[in-house]
């Protein structure tokens, strides 16, 4: 009686599996088939399920933004790339889908790979990131960051005299991780009023570009797997860095803001004399606080997140422009010579003050800015966005209500019709004319994204990278690239921002 009480428990659970696998299997065929995305193109696998991304992005690392350009060379301008995702390759459609005022979700698939839910950044809902951002707006303001102008001029001569020292010895100088030290400490001193002060340490803070690097390209496994954030609480710290150094670093990232947010909210925060005189404000914190939001948008957890995202995203990015831009100058000789020249103009002691309204009005500095811009891509990663309540129109297709689509600005930076000859670096083409009735090319360049959420931290961004590029380039007119070539720059593995192929030494420079 036992036995066949047995068997029949077992044939139940046998059945329930062959039941749920049914299901399973009949839920994608009618998404792949049948469908609200089943009308559009693309490979039917990527249709069917996540592990197509999976492939591409974590066994390939940070593959799948190379393969979705080829899809689309195949399929056409808009694809289907996930169960739910769409993706269009047309730079013209960039400013409808990255619109400034009509409502724009981002994915939750996109915003859960960050184990910080509480921001303007990783808010979904356009209405409540409309409130978040406008809070913010003044913090980061153009005429706040026209004030930043002694701390910055501060900062980047202290670059300066650290690469002084390598010029002394002829030592070479590998410069993406001391840009690294330079921007998070402009960032942090700029968010918290405490700089973290790395490029005071003689080794550049090895530890902390790799924590940068390492929490970005752990982005991919977090998006597919977002509930490993929640089981990291219940886990021995060493079983979590043997899973993923990742993301022990991002907990000791996030440890770090809290600490500095505690301190503000304890009332010790600089706003000393000194600290005026650099043109520095109150913090992030402070910016929260005393906005129009309403007191749960004000918690102690919403704080610090936002310290964090403004440090996270204001560091690595802007380091990787500067050093793409600087490899591409030295890679150029007649570019080089150019920039020079105009800057000994304007500056013609290598010693003296650099205004960063001046700088504004170079065109030749800012070309080779932009040009910087388009070769560094902001972020390599596909930024989706869907209506929450309307139909969007590409061309003859009708995109579902509530559906992603992300466009890429690796792909936007490469098309050939807006910039010929695509993969040369060439500043003069931000100074020809444009043909009759073209909008201005900088419609194209969207390492900064546009639309309403656009990077807030842009205005501070362009002011490092014009007053570090003009300084660094009129005090040391002797240098050259050591052991560097193209493959050291050029993207290969998207993690979050461009990668080049792995064992690249990065690039290297000697000051003479
Ligand atoms: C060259 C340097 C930089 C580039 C290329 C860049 C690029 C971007 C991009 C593409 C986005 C949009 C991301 C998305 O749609 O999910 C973004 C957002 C953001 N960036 Fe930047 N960024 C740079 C520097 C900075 C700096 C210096 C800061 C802070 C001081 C900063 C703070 C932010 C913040 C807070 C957001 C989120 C804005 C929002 O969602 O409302 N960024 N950035």
């Amino acid at each position: 009686m036992a036995s066949l009480f047995s068997i029949a428990q077992q044939n139940v659970s046998v059945g329930l599996i062959f039941l749920l696998l049914i299901l399973f299997i009949g839920r994608r065929v009618y998404s792949v088939y049948f469908g609200p995305l089943a009308k559009f193109p693309g490979p039917k696998l990527a249709a069917a399920t996540l592990w197509y991304e999976f492939y591409y992005d974590v066994i390939l690392q940070g593959r799948y933004t190379f393969k979705i350009k080829e899809l689309h060379q195949k399929y056409g301008p808009i694809i289907r790339i996930s169960p739910t995702e769409l993706h269009i390759d047309e730079p013209e459609y960039y400013e409808e889908l990255y619109s400034q005022h009509k409502p724009r979700n981002k994915s939750t698939f996109y915003v859960d790979q960050f184990n910080f839910p509480y921001t303007s950044f990783t808010t979904v809902d356009y209405k409540l990131h409309r409130a978040r951002r406008a809070a913010l707006n003044p913090f980061f303001s153009k005429q706040k960051v026209a004030r930043l102008q002694p701390m910055l001029s501060f900062m980047v001569e202290k670059l300066c005299n650290r690469i002084e020292e390598f010029r002394r010895t002829g030592e070479p100088l590998s410069i993406r991780p001391v840009y690294a030290c330079l921007t998070t400490d402009v960032v942090t001193l700029f968010t918290v009023n405490r700089s973290w002060n790395h490029l005071d340490t003689p080794d550049f803070s090895p530890l902390w570009v790799e924590t940068i690097q390492t929490i970005s390209a752990t982005g991919h496994l977090t998006k597919q797997f977002p509930f490993i954030f929640s089981t990291l609480p219940f886990l021995p710290r060493r079983l979590i860095a043997a899973m993923n150094p990742g993301l022990v670093m991002l907990l000791d990232f996030q440890n770090k803001i809290q600490e500095d947010t505690r301190t503000i909210l304890n009332g010790v925060y600089k706003s000393n004399q000194e600290y005026n005189e650099l043109g520095l404000d109150k913090t992030i914190v402070h910016a929260l606080l005393e906005s129009d939001l309403p007191q749960e948008d004000k918690k102690y957890v919403r704080l610090w997140q936002e310290a964090q995202v403004s440090i996270g995203a204001g560091g690595d990015t802007t380091a990787n422009a500067l050093t793409t831009t600087h490899f591409h100058i030295l890679n150029n000789p007649p570019i080089h010579r150019k920039l020079l020249a105009e800057l000994k103009e304007t500056l013609p002691n290598s010693y003296d003050r650099v205004d960063l309204r001046v700088l504004e009005q170079l065109p030749y500095l800012n070309a080779v800015v932009n040009e910087g811009l388009r070769f560094s891509y902001g972020v390599s990663t596909r930024l989706q966005r869907s209506h929450p309540t309307e139909v969007m129109i590409f061309h003859e297709w009708e995109i579902p209500v509530g559906t992603p689509v992300g466009m890429t600005s690796v792909h936007v930076h490469h098309n050939e019709a807006v910039f010929p000859e695509p993969y040369k670096f060439k500043p003069e083409r931000w100074l020809q004319g444009r043909p009759q009735g073209s909008p201005p090319l900088d419609r194209y360049l969207v390492a900064f994204s546009k639309g309403s959420r656009q990077c807030i931290g842009m205005h501070l961004a362009k002011a490092e990278l014009l007053m570090t590029i003009a300084m660094v380039f009129r005090r040391f007119e002797q240098q050259e690239l050591f052991e560097t070539t193209r493959a050291d720059v050029d993207i290969h593995h998207d993690f979050f921002v461009p990668a080049p192929a792995f064992g690249s030494k990065g690039v290297r420079v000697i000051f003479k």
